[in-house]
């Protein structure tokens, strides 16, 4: 990934502030803004409740009432050149929007594939979607290259969801995310339901796409050690504000906040005396 690439933005939120409109109202995301740059890993940590899932929900529109986002914008720069106005898109145009240029994968992303169906079918829904002139055999060849992409046997297109792990489940809702080529991934505690070192091996995955097709991603974890590692930039939410951002190095090393450096003391193996700063490559890959 070039350094001009990276200057060039993916997505833009100004001010975004999202409520649940409930009683009393739940102010969950205040007056939030941030840029994401092409083929970044911005990393979003905070304790459980400070809003980051309402943040990424947000960002792809897919907050749901009582959810509402009662003001801000969002603006996401196609890489035609085209800037998009996320808010004023129609229900047709949002549906568009979705998985071709953003896609989400979250916790439970593996449980929303049929168990009744083969994995098949539930790709070839994904091109028979959003890309209607795709004949059979391309479809094939697509779906086919994604499962091996993501460390799925290929031949696992002939199985139902029932009969794969839920390591490999995951990995196929991932290929799913990725089948469009979009421009900027959320991952929403994508591995937490798997076990450690399944995680570990999608999350290499993960960024070894990255480097492949450049998209950005937005990830959220409550695994902040991981999260460092694998981020360029980590933004900190509390209580519904970004109270700190920085890089990943900057945040490990020199915390302004002083919740960042609450956080950051709540993990043992990142002050520890064995602790010491992981990110690299050759520790991710
Ligand atoms: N459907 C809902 N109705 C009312 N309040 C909600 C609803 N969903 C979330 N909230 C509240 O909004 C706030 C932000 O929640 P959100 O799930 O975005 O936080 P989070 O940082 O992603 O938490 P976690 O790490 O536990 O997933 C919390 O106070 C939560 O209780």
């Amino acid at each position: 990934m070039s350094v001009d690439q990276k200057r060039e933005p993916v997505i833009t939120a100004r001010n975004v502030s999202i409520e649940y409109e409930v009683e009393p109202v739940v102010k969950a995301v205040r007056d939030v803004s941030l840029t994401l740059y092409r083929g970044e890993i911005l990393g979003l940590c905070g304790e459980s409740g400070c809003g980051k899932t309402t943040l990424a929900y947000g960002l792809n529109r897919l907050l749901r009432p009582p959810a509402l986002m009662t003001g801000g914008e969002i603006v996401f720069h196609d890489k035609s050149g085209t800037d998009i106005d996320v808010r004023a898109l129609d229900d047709q145009q949002m549906r568009a929007f979705r998985w071709d240029k953003v896609s989400m994968v979250f916790q439970g992303a593996m449980n929303s594939l049929n168990p009744v169906i083969k994995i098949r079918a539930q790709l070839f829904d994904v091109f028979t979607t959003h890309r209607p002139e795709m004949g059979n055999e391309e479809k094939e060849k697509r779906s086919r290259e994604l499962l091996g992409l993501v460390g799925v046997d290929p031949d696992r297109i002939d199985s139902y969801a029932h009969e794969l792990s839920g390591g490999m489940r995951q990995r196929v809702m991932i290929a799913m995310a990725l089948a469009l080529e979009p421009q900027l991934m959320i991952m929403d505690e994508p591995t937490t339901a798997l076990d450690v070192v399944v995680q570990r091996e999608i999350i290499r995955e993960i960024m070894r796409l990255r480097e492949i097709f450049g998209f950005a991603v937005v990830f959220i974890t409550h695994d902040l050690p991981m999260l460092l590692e694998i981020s360029d930039h980590v933004a900190v939410m509390l209580d519904g504000e970004i109270v700190e951002r920085g890089t990943s190095e900057e945040i490990y090393t020199n915390a302004q906040h002083e919740y960042t450096r609450r956080l950051l003391s709540s993990f043992p193996s990142l002050t520890g005396e064995r602790g010491g700063f992981v990110r690299g490559e050759e520790e991710v890959a």
